[in-house]
């Protein structure tokens, strides 16, 4: 009987030993000889006569556009003078772009805008440039190294609200299109620039109009490129290189109204359980109980697979063998709110109201959940685990606002647009390696959907681990040499989409 035993037992030790020499060695095969995604930046063709300089006039013209308070509330609620400003601050600073016979401009939903630079050959679907007018408001002004709405120059940086998020990228593809325009240049494709006026309250009443403008006229699109993943310097643990994220997806949202209603009342008697309380419990439940994690379901897998031949070792080794090693990257993913905001749904507590008196027991409480549904989850999903990680009757949850995760547009060899994009962005920056990924925040092409089905969302500029604070929050800034980048990446775009979208090195046909 014992050696019975003695003789499975080694047999089992056997079979296990050569099951982990076998996941050794395609682990070791693989991180060997994993392909290679990235291709070379295409050769410089650059003159000095090819190039946007940010000299004195265009630095003068961002700072005045810092300068305009656009700021987006509420829903619905703006600052439609400063937005009229704005507007008309644009067509005085850009004289060629508005007295061209071939530039339609559109006000649209009051204060949007749109503008049809007509292509020379008709047959060609148009492309759209896409970014917004408006800008978060300011908090904690006191923390700021130079006044929010100043436009500064400091140290080599351009300081203020929207400078990152996202005038630079508004007036970087007008001062593009201008450089373009003054040269007597005539696009071949016609070009669609779209600028929201309220896209960071969802766009309801700018880009959405702008869409069904665009419907109206039956126009489809071919590409749509809108503020978006930027160029990362150390965002990517195990990459020296930048990295330049193009965003060909988007994660959903879901902001979620949660209201208790109980019976209010003298201080003095309290009940043992009030409408505050039971929210709090219902609230620390959800912030106690995230969304499962999904790293490894979708484009965030793809990112890694893309910059693993570029990794370090261990790196390296991690990203060509997802296959086995994802459950780890999902665990080291969700150490980080950054990085936890690419593994999963996430939750965010955004606002909580209750009471009137220090005496008087509030008989509401209401919060506020705002949900970022990851690309492989829906809203419906969302709301299910909720109700059931609640599970109490008394709280009353309404969904405020929802959008599903956007379908997810064509991306790597097999995309002309795509690559057309990596070779315009290693145009601009040739160390940077290429990668897809997907949008943590929204953006306007929330309402573009119908209109295209390859949407990136890229922003030309270089990104630190510790600028991620500054987007929405204290010193947003962009560097001088960064500007220069985005105007000259929206001239190399343009130019670059007058070429055909077959590539012989790709083998691709251009369908249009
Ligand atoms: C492993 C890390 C990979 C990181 C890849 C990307 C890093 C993301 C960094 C910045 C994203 C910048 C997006 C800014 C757009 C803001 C859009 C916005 O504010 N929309 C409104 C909203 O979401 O509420
Ligand atoms: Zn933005
Ligand atoms: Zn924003």
């Amino acid at each position: 009987m014992a050696r019975g035993i003695r003789y499975f037992l080694s047999v089992t030790l056997k079979l296990l030993a050569v099951m982990l020499a076998s996941v050794l060695m395609i682990v070791v095969t693989r991180t060997a000889t994993f392909p290679s995604y990235q291709t070379s930046p295409p050769a410089c063709e650059e003159s000095d006569d090819d190039f946007i300089p940010a000299d004195k006039e265009r630095l003068a013209r961002f700072t005045s556009a810092i300068q305009l308070q656009t700021v987006s509330y509420e829903r619905g609620v703006g600052t439609p003078q400063e937005l009229v400003k704005f507007s008309q601050f644009i067509q005085e600073s850009f004289p060629t772009i508005h007295g061209s016979p071939m530039v339609r401009r559109d006000v649209v939903g009051n204060y949007s805008l749109l503008y049809r630079v007509e292509g020379s050959d008709a047959s060609l679907q148009p492309y759209m440039l896409a970014s917004h007018l408006d800008v978060v408001p300011v908090a904690e002004e006191a923390k700021w190294v130079a006044p929010p709405f100043s436009g500064e120059l400091k140290d080599g940086y351009i300081y203020g609200r929207g400078t990152i998020d996202a005038k630079h990228s508004l007036m970087g593809s007008l001062e593009a299109l201008q450089f373009l325009l003054s040269r007597g240049h005539q696009p071949k494709r016609t070009l669609y620039l779209a600028f929201g006026h309220d896209e960071e309250t969802q766009g309801h009443f700018g880009a959405k109009v702008i869409s069904e403008v665009l419907t109206q006229r039956g126009e489809k699109i071919k590409f749509i490129l809108d503020e978006g993943t930027p160029v990362g310097d150390g965002l990517l643990p195990g990459v020296s290189k930048p990295v330049a994220f193009i965003g060909v997806a988007e994660k959903g949202f879901m902001t979620l109204h949660l209201e208790v209603n109980e019976e209010g009342g003298h201080a003095s008697m309290p009940k043992p359980e009030s409408a505050i309380g039971i929210l709090s419990k219902a609230i620390s439940k959800l912030e106690n109980n995230p969304h499962p994690n999904m790293f490894g379901t979708g484009v965030e897998a793809r990112m890694l697979e893309y910059v693993a031949t570029e990794m370090t070792l261990p790196y390296r080794m991690l990203s060509s063998n997802l296959w086995l090693f994802s459950p780890l990257v999902a665990w080291v993913y969700s150490k980080k709110p950054q990085t936890n905001a690419m593994a999963r749904t996430t939750t965010a507590l955004t606002r909580f109201n209750a009471g009137v008196k220090d005496n008087v027991i509030s008989p509401e409480a209401v919060a506020v959940i705002d949900h970022r549904i990851h690309p492989m989850s829906s809203v419906e999903e969302v709301m299910e685990f909720d109700l059931k990680v609640i599970n109490d009757p008394r709280v009353n949850v309404k969904v405020k606002n929802s959008r599903p995760p956007a379908p997810i547009s064509p991306y790597g060899k097999d995309s002309p647009t795509y690559m057309m994009l990596q070779e315009t962005i290693q145009q601009i920056y040739p160390d940077a390696l290429v990668t897809p990924t997907f949008m943590v925040a929204t953006t306007d092409t929330g309402h573009y959907w119908n209109l295209s089905n390859a949407i990136y969302r890229f922003s030309p500029y270089v990104m630190t681990p510790s600028d991620l604070a500054r987007l929405h929050g204290v010193n947003e800034r962009i560097s001088v040499k960064d500007y220069e980048r985005v105007m000259n990446f929206y001239y190399h775009l343009i130019v670059n989409m007058d070429k055909p979208l077959e590539t012989k090195r790709h083998g691709h046909e251009d369908e249009l």
